[in-house]
């Protein structure tokens, strides 16, 4: 089976167009089973404001209280996800939401309780659950949202989820859809970016907060065995049948697998 892990980021999903919706039909007319995994951060933000809940951030992570935790679930289970959902069966395609919670779907354990509250990192992925409803022609929309081994739930940043789904599943590809083309550096689209480089521009500030977790948790990612990971635009076309159109994300420069 061939499968793409698509991870839709929430600054974007308001805006995803019909280019990016034939994309996603030509993988699935190209033989790629989809899997999604859903952010949420702009709706988040939104409702937060609305109960006068402070947010803040380290490194792209939002800092979770249990107050925080109750606003972020109600949210991602039940606004973002929902439209997601909605938007793909419009489109022709059979989505399906999935809690991240259910049946050990994300398995996951507390980062820095003190810095960070109750965000996790992932420590497992029930892949038996995807592929079931994969084989039940369904395409599974996961909230990024963790348990712990005793129960208690976290909140997971949406890239983390994608990068890990995809290795636990051994995706051909994790595919990180968001708000602009790929990494940018000086205004300057870059095809690939290796590690080092990434960690360069991490420092000098070029590469600095929603793009973080995406390129460590692609690096990590990599490093543990998945195939490859892109950076690409919800708002055009990323795929024309053949090529990929973003950013490649590399271990070590001039290995393009
Ligand atoms: N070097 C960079 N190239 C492109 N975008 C960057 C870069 N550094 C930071 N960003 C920011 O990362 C954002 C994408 O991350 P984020 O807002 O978290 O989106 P998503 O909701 O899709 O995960 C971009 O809109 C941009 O503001
Ligand atoms: C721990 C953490 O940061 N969780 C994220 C989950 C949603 C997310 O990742 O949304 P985007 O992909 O749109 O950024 C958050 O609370 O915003």
């Amino acid at each position: 089976m061939k499968t793409i892990v698509i991870k839709c980021g929430g600054s974007v999903i308001d805006q995803l167009t019909s280019e990016f919706f034939t994309s996603l039909k030509r993988l699935k007319a190209n033989g790629y089973q989809l899997v999604f995994v859903h952010g949420g951060g702009p709706d988040i933000n939104e409702m937060l404001d609305y109960f006068q809940v402070k947010a803040t951030f380290h490194n792209g992570l939002r800092k979770t209280t249990e107050e925080a935790l109750e606003i972020v679930e109600m949210v991602l289970s039940g606004k973002t996800n929902r439209k997601l959902v909605q938007l793909l069966r419009e489109n022709g395609l059979n989505g399906i939401g999935l809690n991240g919670t259910d049946d050990n779907c994300i398995n996951a354990s507390i980062i820095d309780e003190e810095k960070l509250g109750l965000v996790g990192a992932v420590s497992k992925v029930n892949a038996r659950l995807i592929y079931t409803l994969l084989e039940e022609a369904l395409i599974p929309v996961i909230t990024p949202l963790g348990i712990t081994e005793d129960g208690r739930k976290l909140n997971i940043n949406a890239d983390y989820v994608a990068s890990a789904v995809a290795k636990y599943l051994h995706a051909e590809q994790c595919l990180f859809v968001t708000d602009v083309a790929g990494i940018l550096i000086d205004g300057r689209l870059q095809s690939v970016m290796a590690q080092e480089e990434i960690n360069h521009f991490i420092e000098t500030g070029q590469i600095s907060g929603g793009m973080i977790p995406k390129v460590t948790s692609a690096i990590a990612a990599l490093e543990s065995g998945l195939n490859s990971v892109m950076i690409v635009s919800g708002k055009k076309q990323f795929f024309d049948g053949e090529d990929l159109l973003g950013t490649k994300i590399v271990v070590k420069e001039g290995i393009i697998e």
